[in-house]
Parts: C-alpha cells; sequence; structure tokens
C-alpha cells in the first residue's frame, strides 16, 4: 500500500483549501506505486462541476531539490500537448508545499489503465509518446544528471557482493561479471541526448485502446541520450515479466512507432544493443540491492532482480544481435 504518510481530513481539507480547486469532498489513498503516497482526491472544482486530482507526498527516494525540474517539466511537457499530468499551481503560484517536513505536489488527473500486456498496437504507441517527449522537452531550460548511470551500477551491484548475488541466484554473479565491465568501458557520452523519461515501464503509461492518455511518474526524469530511453522502455516492454520470453512483434512495434517521430541517426542505431545491456544492468542493479536490502516485512514488494538478468543475457546473446534493425 503507497500511503505512507496518513493526513487527516482536516489537513488535507486546509491544503486542498490553499488551491483554486473549490472544496475537497474526498480523499482516497492509491495502493499501486512504492515510491510516494499518493491520495486521489475529488474536489467541488472551481466552476462547481467536480474535480479530479492526484496528491502526491513525496517520501524518501524523492529529492525535494529535484521537485522544480520534475515538476517544471511536467507542466512544460502538458503544455506542448504531450499526454503528461499539469501540476496545479497554489493561490500564491507554488507547485508544491511542504507539511511536516515532505513535500507535497497536486497533479492533474488523467483516464486510463496501466496494461500488462501490450498488444503491438499498444507498444507504438508508447513508442511514439515516448519520441514525442524526446523533441517536446528540447527547449526545457533545466537539466538534471542522471543519477542512475553506469557508476551507480557499479556501486550497487558491489555493494551487494558476490555472496549477496549467489544469494539472489547461483549464477547471478556470472551474469553480471560477463556484461557489467565491458558495458560500462564501452558506455557511449557523444549520442544526442536531452530529456529522458528513463523508466517507462507499463505501470507508468496510463491507456484507453491503443491510445496513451497518461505518462506519469517522471521521478528518474533526467538528461541523458535519447536512444538510452528508447533502450530501457524497450527492455521494459517486450518481455513477458519474468524475462524468459522476448516479443519480436511488441519490439518491432515499439521501434517502428518512435521512428515515425523521431529518426535514429546511424550511431544510435549501433549503439542501441549496448545500451539495451546497460538498460537491463540499471533495473538489475536497483533489484538487486532491493532485494537483499529491504526487511522482510516491509510494506513494498521487492521486485525480482533475476527478470532484469534475463534480459541481460538476452541482449548479450550475439544471436539476438539484429532485433534493433
Ligand atoms: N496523473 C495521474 N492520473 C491518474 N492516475 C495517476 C496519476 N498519477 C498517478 N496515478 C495513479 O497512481 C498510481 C501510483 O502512482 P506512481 O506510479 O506515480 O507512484 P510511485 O509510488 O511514485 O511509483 P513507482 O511505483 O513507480 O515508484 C499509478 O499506478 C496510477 O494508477
Ligand atoms: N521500474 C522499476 C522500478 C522503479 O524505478 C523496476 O521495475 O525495477
Amino acid at each position: 500500500m503507497a500511503v505512507y504518510t496518513s493526513l487527516g481530513a482536516e489537513q488535507l481539507a486546509a491544503l486542498i483549501a490553499t488551491f483554486d480547486v473549490g472544496v475537497l469532498v474526498s480523499a482516497k489513498g492509491i495502493a499501486e506505486g512504492v515510491s510516494n503516497s499518493n491520495w486521489l482526491i475529488d474536489t467541488t472544482g472551481a466552476d462547481g462541476r467536480g474535480a479530479r486530482f492526484i496528491l502526491t507526498m513525496y517520501e524518501q527516494r524523492t529529492e525535494v531539490a529535484d521537485l522544480p525540474f520534475f515538476l517544471g517539466l511536467l507542466d512544460h511537457l502538458s503544455a506542448k500537448g504531450c499526454p503528461v499530468p499539469a501540476t496545479i499551481h497554489d493561490r500564491q503560484g507554488q507547485a508544491y508545499q511542504l507539511i511536516e517536513g515532505k513535500a507535497v505536489a497536486l497533479i492533474e488527473f488523467l483516464p486510463g489503465v496501466s496494461v500488462s500486456k501490450p498488444t503491438a498496437g499498444q507498444a507504438e504507441a508508447v513508442g511514439a509518446a515516448l519520441a514525442r517527449v524526446h523533441l517536446a522537452a528540447a527547449d526545457f531550460a533545466s537539466a538534471r544528471a542522471n543519477g542512475m548511470g553506469p557508476a551507480s551500477w557499479q556501486e550497487l551491484l558491489g555493494a551487494c557482493g558476490e555472496a549477496g548475488l549467489a544469494s539472489i541466484d547461483p549464477a547471478l554473479a556470472a551474469i553480471v561479471d560477463q556484461s557489467l565491465p565491458e558495458t560500462v568501458a564501452a558506455w557511449p557520452s557523444d549520442l544526442p541526448s536531452g530529456v529522458i523519461h528513463a523508466d517507462l515501464f507499463p505501470d507508468n503509461v496510463l491507456m484507453l485502446g491503443d491510445e496513451v492518455t497518461g505518462l506519469i511518474d517522471f521521478y528518474f526524469a533526467c538528461t541523458d541520450m535519447f536512444a538510452y530511453d528508447i533502450a530501457v522502455t524497450h527492455a521494459a516492454w517486450c518481455f513477458d515479466a519474468s524475462g524468459t520470453t522476448f516479443s519480436p512483434e511488441l519490439s518491432r512495434a515499439l521501434l517502428a512507432g518512435y521512428r515515425s517521430v523521431r529518426m535514429l541517426s546511424a550511431a544510435e542505431q549501433a549503439a542501441l544493443p549496448l545500451l539495451a545491456r546497460g538498460a537491463a544492468l540499471r533495473f538489475l542493479a536497483t533489484r538487486a540491492y532491493d532485494w537483499l536490502n529491504t526487511p522482510g516485512d516491509a510494506l513494498v514488494t521487492r521486485k525480482d532482480p533475476m527478470a532484469f538478468a534475463r534480459r541481460l543475457q538476452f541482449y548479450a546473446d550475439p544471436a539476438n544481435a539484429g532485433i534493433f534493425a
């Protein structure tokens, strides 16, 4: 249950009263999500016709200092017509406030559901939506370094240690050793870059049929290579959840959707297999670290690191080198 902090009815009503959104009608905690506390907020609406919002309270994983970047990006992309929730500013013009030392933001509610078994049409739409974000953010003035780059994979996997990795799966340390050093050594720095989402998993996309109605959870967004964002999205969308089965159909559709909006350079195209190994290592690293460091009685469900070890093996197999063509 991702509501870590309880907010009383009076506290919520007082908070909502600082916005021009009418009076609080109801507030329900949202179970999905692991990083932050989220509530579904209904109000009477500024025009009295009712309105719905998401209230997010940022917990430990999100730095308050990063909020101007994240929330400013949402406003920028929304103003450019991307299906991204705009933030609701309070009467003083602030995009977030502090309650008992924690930041809270009220954001636009978007319709749609997260798909668990995407179709090719949905993968194509997601690829196109990702490319539109890359283009729309070109004139976003702020930048943010990627805190989840190659140095962090080395740090997190190093902190797991051989014994820790072996406790997850006897084969895991060898899988990491086969790919981590060569991927980090070959990591490019000269590919087209800009603002990327960096975590566009199916649970961060809201859809109605084949239409993308919401891209959410921009809390890993940063300035990095566009092609790396494609690789992350590829790893997230083109396999079954366990990482055992790759779908060539979803892969072709996702890439075609992206290319229908933004062409890849020859250098980006050539780098995709390497970037995909990096994407798999990034989620393997955070999942393995969390697996070993999340107490058994924590509210959060740990995610399986082996699902990304299997993707890494798939991407590292020369027989699969042609999938990005
Ligand atoms: N703008 C929005 N419009 C509609 N629903 C939303 C919106 N933002 C979030 N939600 C809902 O709230 C849920 C949790 O949000 P989110 O994924 O951002 O939480 P989180 O804890 O930050 O995420 P994560 O688990 O990826 O760390 C989503 O699955 C979605 O159902
Ligand atoms: N999308 C990530 C979790 C949040 O970054 C994962 O599935 O491991």
